[in-house]
């Protein structure tokens, strides 16, 4: 039985476990560590979700670059201050042999569920999920550089890195609902003064994956897009783009090549509007592929009915919203790496 921290068991009643929890051990393999518990807030009496990201397994796996403690506070820190309908809201935050995240419910559970079943998803219901998509990426790229608390990543994006079925959430069991992204565990934090500085002196003593790298500077976030387009082509067909099955070519020359598996009858009732935006996000070139901006103004996105739909649900939640208390919540204390430190090559 896990031991919660007392100051947390005064707020808090734990309850059952919450999604694929087999899965969640599954992917200790892949540095996520952890599962998701229901409880309930003493004060409020209302529903939250708890996500318990394992200390020691994180450590005992060798996984993660750098310190993984680095990692979820500089994750912690950008849960707080990201303010997004379609991005997961953190309610509280407690370090104790492991660390637990206090977030809101979302019902829906992990899309992965929905496009796991054998019913494929209409094509509407992949519109309204993908539009959100696109604007908590776009806008959490810019809400980072317009906002005021955090200008001091001097006009940078965040980019998310790990975009996938399992880090999308659903907010109802509706199939007409809101959805928010999560798991910021791999985000990198972009900056571009640096490489613009180091340019300025002469390049003498600089590292030649610098120089190459100035063809890609800039595109980093671009990752995200692909990513978008690979969850958009599994939302259509209800199979990946990109898989082990395929005997012809490895994961990995599918995915460099842009070798995707096209299984006519999983897309005769899926518009060519669809497919032509999936197949303009899974270009391998980053600087051709589309942008969150460009995607937004593609014409399968131009449904003013599928915009009222995501507005109204918009309101509905305002209507039943409480008040952020962040303001209470603990700081974390750590010193955070370079805000600026810029990837090369990436
Ligand atoms: N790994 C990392 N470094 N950061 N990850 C994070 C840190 C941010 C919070 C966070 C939340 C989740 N997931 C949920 O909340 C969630 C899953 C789920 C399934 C069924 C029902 C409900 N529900 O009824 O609520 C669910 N809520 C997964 C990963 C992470």
């Amino acid at each position: 039985q896990m031991m919660f921290p007392k100051e947390f068991r005064e707020k808090y009643i734990m309850s059952k476990t919450l999604g694929r929890f087999l899965t969640e051990l599954c992917s200790c393999f892949s540095g996520a560590c952890g599962e998701v518990k229901l409880a309930f807030e003493k004060s409020t009496c209302n529903k939250v979700a708890v996500k318990i990201i394992n200390k020691r397994k994180f450590v005992a796996s060798g996984l993660t670059d750098a310190n993984p403690a680095l990692n979820i506070n500089t994750e912690i820190e950008i849960l707080k201050k990201i303010d997004h309908p379609c991005l997961i809201k953190i309610k509280n935050f407690f370090e104790a042999e492991d660390y637990y995240i206090v977030l809101e419910l979302m019902e829906g559970g992990e899309l992965y569920d929905r496009v796991s079943r054998p019913i494929k998803m209409k094509e509407d219901t992949c519109k309204l999920y993908f539009y959100q998509m696109l604007l908590a990426v776009k806008v959490h790229n810019r809400s980072v550089t317009c906002w005021g608390a955090l200008n001091y990543l001097h006009d940078n994006g965040i980019i998310h890195r790990d975009l996938k079925p399992e880090n999308v959430l659903l907010s109802s069991s509706e199939e007409i609902c809101l959805i928010k992204i999560t798991d910021f565990g791999q985000s990198k934090i972009l900056g571009e003064a640096s490489l613009m500085k180091t340019l300025c002196g002469t390049p003498m003593y600089l590292a030649p994956e610098v120089l190459n790298s100035l063809g890609t500077a800039g595109y980093s976030r671009a990752v995200d897009c692909w990513s978008l387009g690979v969850i958009l082509f599994v939302c259509l067909c209800g199979y990946p783009p990109f898989n082990e099955q395929n005997t012809q070519l490895s994961l990995k020359d599918q995915i460099t090549h842009g070798k995707y598996t096209f299984i006519a009858k999983e897309w005769k009732h899926v518009s060519d509007m669809a497919l032509d935006l999936v197949k303009k996000l899974l270009v391998v070139d980053p600087s051709k592929r589309l942008t969150t901006e460009e995607a937004l103004e593609h014409p399968w996105l131009q449904d003013e009915d599928m915009k009222t739909t995501f507005q109204q649900l918009l309101a509905q939640t305002c209507t039943n919203m409480s008040p952020p208390e962040t303001s209470k919540m603990p700081t974390t204390t750590r010193k955070r790496l370079h805000e600026n430190e810029e990837e090369y090559g990436s």
